[in-house]
C-alpha cells in the first residue's frame, strides 16, 4: 500500500493554493477576495449556501475560470495562466456535479481517459484503469456500457476517472448529490481510503454534512463570495456566523 501511495510522487507540491481571488460574472461577485490552501494528505471541506462562489472557486483551481484578481498556486509556482490540461498533468483531478461520463463507452475506456489526460500512453493508461476499478470494487462492471449504469455507480466512476491519474490533489464537487444513504456511506469509505492509500490531498465540496463533518480535517465556510469561517469541524459547527449562514441546527 505505501509502496503506492508514494508511486509517481516524486517531489509532489505540497500544497494547492488561492490567493486572495476574485471573479465577477455581470456585476455579480462570485468570489471576493478568497484565500484557500490545500494541503497534501488532508481533507478540506468547502461548504456554503447556494450561490457560494463553491464550484466558481474550484473552476479557478482548475483552470476553467480565470480569475479578475489574485492567484493559484502549487507547491509554491503560480499556476494562475496555466491552461487546465497542463494542470492534469502537474497532478490536479476533479470531479463534475453532473457526472459527465462518456456515455457511449465502456466504464474502463471512462476511467483510462483519466489516466491518458495524464499523460499515459493507452497501454499504461488501460494497465492503470483495472488497477483503480479493482481498487473501487468495479472492476466487474469494466466492459460495460457508461450509459446503462445507476446513478450511484456512475459517480464511482467519475471518482476513478479522476483517480486513474494518480493525482497530488483531488477536487470533488458534490461527489453524494443525489445518493442514498447506504451510498453515501460506501462514498465516506471511498474517500477516506483515497486518503489513506494514495496520500493526495482532497477538496470535498458538499451539501451533506454528516459526509463533510465525518471526513474533514479542517473546514472553510463561503458565503456571498467570502470566507466567513475556516477550521476544524468543532470549531465551525460551533460558530455563531457559519450557523445563522448555513447551518442552522443541523450540526449539533
Ligand atoms: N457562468 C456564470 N455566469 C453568470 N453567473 C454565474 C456563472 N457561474 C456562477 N455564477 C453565479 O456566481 C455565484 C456563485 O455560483 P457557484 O456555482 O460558484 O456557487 P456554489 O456555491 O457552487 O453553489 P451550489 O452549492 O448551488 O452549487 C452565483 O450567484 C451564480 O449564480
Amino acid at each position: 500500500m505505501q509502496e503506492r501511495k508514494e508511486a509517481g510522487r516524486g517531489h509532489a507540491p505540497a500544497s494547492l493554493e488561492t490567493i486572495d481571488v476574485a471573479v465577477h460574472f455581470q456585476g455579480v461577485r462570485a468570489i471576493d477576495g478568497v484565500s484557500l490552501t490545500l494541503n497534501l494528505g488532508e481533507i478540506l471541506g468547502l461548504i456554503g449556501p447556494n450561490g457560494a462562489g463553491k464550484t466558481t472557486l474550484v473552476n479557478v483551481l482548475t483552470g476553467f475560470q480565470q480569475p479578475a484578481r489574485g492567484s493559484v498556486r502549487m507547491g509554491g509556482e503560480d499556476i494562475t495562466g496555466l491552461v487546465s490540461y497542463k494542470r492534469s498533468r502537474l497532478g490536479l483531478a476533479r470531479t463534475f456535479q453532473n457526472v459527465l461520463l462518456f456515455g457511449g463507452m465502456s466504464v474502463i475506456e471512462n476511467v483510462e481517459a483519466g489516466a491518458i489526460a495524464c499523460g499515459l500512453d493507452r497501454h499504461a493508461g488501460r494497465r492503470r484503469a483495472w488497477e483503480t476499478l479493482e481498487w473501487l470494487g468495479l472492476a466487474h462492471l469494466a466492459e460495460a456500457r457508461a450509459d446503462t449504469l445507476p446513478f450511484g455507480e456512475e459517480r464511482r466512476i467519475g471518482i476513478g476517472r479522476a483517480l486513474c491519474g494518480r493525482p497530488t490533489f483531488l477536487l470533488l464537487d458534490e461527489p453524494a448529490a443525489g445518493l442514498n444513504t447506504a451510498e453515501c456511506d460506501e462514498l465516506l469509505t471511498i474517500i477516506s481510503g483515497i486518503r489513506k492509500e494514495f496520500g493526495c490531498g482532497v477538496l470535498l465540496i458538499e451539501h451533506k454534512m454528516p459526509l463533510v463533518f465525518g471526513l474533514c480535517d479542517r473546514i472553510q465556510v463561503l458565503d456571498q463570495g467570502r470566507t466567513i469561517a475556516l477550521g476544524v469541524p468543532t470549531a465551525v459547527a460551533a460558530d455563531p456566523l457559519v450557523r445563522q449562514a448555513y447551518l442552522g441546527d443541523e450540526v449539533a
